[in-house]
């Protein structure tokens, strides 16, 4: 945390922009199409230079009485120059477009990849409503950069220093005015534009927690209608876009302000340049009035190109932020993992598993001890229960098991090795957990099973289905292994999601077993057929068992009894139970009269 803000002030200065043009990295590999864009690019902006030149010559040969022929000549001129400037316009869209779609989509798979692959101490700090929106808030933002802003920037820059040079060659003395303004409008815009980068952000952040809000509360619905907490959650949300609109309209008066600012410079500058103009036509110091019009033209491009060059800055400072956003989601080190088909035959695990002085906290809670110096051991193929009161540490003995973070002292060793020695998915990849919240996909119970083994064959599946008790209610369904469980499986019971996510490690087919709490939440019928299920999984593999029911744990080879973060007792049911004054006695004792 203490280095994210670090990070955070450091990249708000200087090097912010340089940070910024780190994103090019993902436009390279498109380098030709985007040059292409670029040439086509300097071709409108440049051609354009050349209407309002033209057009004063138009006016002048009309007034000079020249012949039709040479008046038709330059119309035709002018004509040519805007198709071309047209066809030149349609070709660069198409080439930025496709630049950015492309860029975003690498940029969005990499960010993709890259935040599925960070530790679970990331995610303990995050809400994920909140970093979802951020993320497609800040890569739309930077899709309007990609593909409009950076090309307006250069258009408009090219347009003002070619504006700036023919005005110099048609009237030094005239030039002189615009440039007067100059320095005041490059001022405003810098203070302006922090001033609106700083509320562009602030509103962002608030869109963002609103964002959270919604999706906490779409997933949560059950609960939010159950309490009936509707008209609660609807002012918590109001409240939110409530602050993000209240700051949009402040950077709003920030933006009105400066814009109309811009607007009585360039129309002031107009009225001045036009009043000076006629005034040295008057005393023959400027040629005609056909120079006035080119003179005025370019002046308004100028103008133009100015006010569009503030809209595009600010434009700019927002995808500024975007980058920053996503840059510190980037720089979050990543866990490392390798392919499942790569697990090489010394990764493969034999099921012994050792707990050897083993203390933890949470990094997110660092004061707070939950193991202190656990040491126990599983053999290969023994079912061992984690049994004790409420917050005593067994699914954090599960976390670290799988690696979800890394004891603060002591080692878990697999076969005699250290955990650390092996890449985070070998010993994931040969590991299956059941929990007792089973969370499904939104798709199909094929899918759901498949999970735990990508690619499986239709045998496989049905083969985890029949091992798990599962496979009969799924040929009771219409649609068989087709049918959709709903958003997170809310369309079947608490037993069958049970049953899928059983098959689903069957087919994964692990070394190490872990059970979670996986039948508490059943009824007697629903339990001895996921119970049954799960009989038949443990077969042949070490098991680790938490449960808080001691009788589905009696089988166990071993009972390890854990009370606030210490191992108090390890032993069979039978040893522990003539421990006099024991925990796991007093629970026996309390469950079974129950
Ligand atoms: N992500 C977390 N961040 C900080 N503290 C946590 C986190 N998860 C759990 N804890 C704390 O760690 C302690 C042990 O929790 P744990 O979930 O391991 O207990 P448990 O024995 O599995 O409890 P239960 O039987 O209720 O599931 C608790 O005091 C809990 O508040």
């Amino acid at each position: 945390m203490q280095s994210n803000e670090v990070k955070k002030n450091q990249s708000a200065g200087a090097g912010t922009f340089k940070q910024t043009l780190r994103l090019y990295k993902y436009v390279k590999p498109f380098w030709i199409e985007f040059t292409i864009g670029m040439v086509l690019l300097l071709a409108s902006s440049i051609s354009s230079l050349f209407i309002p030149d033209l057009l004063g010559k138009l006016v002048d040969s009309g007034q000079k009485m020249r012949l039709t022929p040479e008046i038709n000549r330059l119309g035709f001129i002018l004509v040519a120059v805007l198709i071309g400037q047209g066809i030149c316009s349609f070709f660069r869209v198409i080439f930025f477009v496709n630049v950015t779609e492309k860029t975003l989509s690498s940029l969005r798979q990499h960010i993709y990849n890259h935040l599925i692959q960070l530790p679970m101490k990331f995610f303990l700090t995050r809400r994920v409503g909140e970093l979802n929106s951020r993320i497609s808030a800040d890569i739309s933002l930077l899709q309007e950069t990609f593909t409009t802003t950076i090309a307006e920037f250069i258009r408009n820059l090219i347009v003002l220093a070619g504006g700036f040079v023919l005005l110099l060659t048609t009237s030094a003395k005239l030039t002189f005015f615009m440039l007067m303004l100059l320095p005041v409008i490059l001022v405003v815009a810098f203070v302006f534009g922090k001033y609106i980068r700083k509320f562009s952000k602030a509103a962002q952040d608030r869109v963002a927690e609103a964002n959270t809000i919604l999706e906490e509360t779409l997933q949560g619905i059950l609960n939010v209608k159950a309490f009936a907490n509707e008209f609660f959650e609807m002012r918590r949300y109001g409240k939110k876009i409530n602050e993000a609109a209240e700051i949009g309209m402040k950077s709003g008066i920030y933006r009105g302000a400066f814009l109309s600012f811009l607007m009585l410079c360039i129309f002031g500058a107009m009225v001045a340049v036009i009043w000076k103009g006629s005034l040295l036509i008057a005393s023959g110091e400027m040629q005609s009035a056909g120079e006035l019009v080119s003179f005025v033209i370019y002046s308004a491009f100028i103008g133009g190109a100015v006010t569009e060059l503030a809209e595009v800055y600010s434009n700019l400072q927002k995808s500024i932020g975007a980058t920053e956003n996503l840059l510190e989601i980037l720089e979050e080190p990543a866990e490392e993992l390798t392919a499942p088909a790569a697990i090489a035959p010394e990764h493969e695990l034999n099921g012994l598993i050792t707990f050897e002085n083993i203390s933890f906290h949470y990094p997110s809670r660092s004061d707070v001890s939950v193991l202190k110096d656990i040491s126990f051991s599983v053999e290969a193929n023994q079912k061992v229960a984690l049994v004790g009161p409420s917050g005593a540490g067994k699914s954090t003995i599960v976390s670290l098991l799988l690696r979800f973070y890394d004891p603060v002292n002591g080692a878990i060793s697999f076969d005699g090795r250290d955990g650390r020695d092996f890449p985070y998915s070998v010993l994931r990849n040969q590991m299956a957990v059941v929990l007792q919240d089973v969370f499904l996909f939104g798709s199909s119970i094929r899918d759901n099973i498949a999970y735990g083994k990508p690619g499986a064959t239709e045998e496989e599946i049905i083969y985890a289905a029949k091992q798990a008790n599962a496979w009969e209610f799924i040929q009771n369904f219409p649609e068989g292994m087709d049918t959709m469980v709903g958003d997170r499986g809310v369309q079947l019971s608490g037993g069958q999601r049970q049953r899928i996510a059983i098959a689903r490690a069957v087919l994964k087919n692990p070394r190490i077993l872990i059970l979670d709490e996986a039948t508490s939440a059943l009824d007697a019928e629903s339990e001895k057929l996921v119970q049954d299920a799960l009989d038949k999984l443990m077969e042949g593999r070490t098991s680790i068992i938490i449960a808080h029911r001691l009788a589905t744990v009696r089988e166990a080879d071993k009972i390890v009894v854990l009370d606030d973060g210490y191992v108090v007792e390890e032993g069979t049911h039978h040893e522990l139970l003539t421990v006099d004054g024991g925990i796991y006695r007093n629970l026996s004792t309390m469950q079974f009269t129950n």
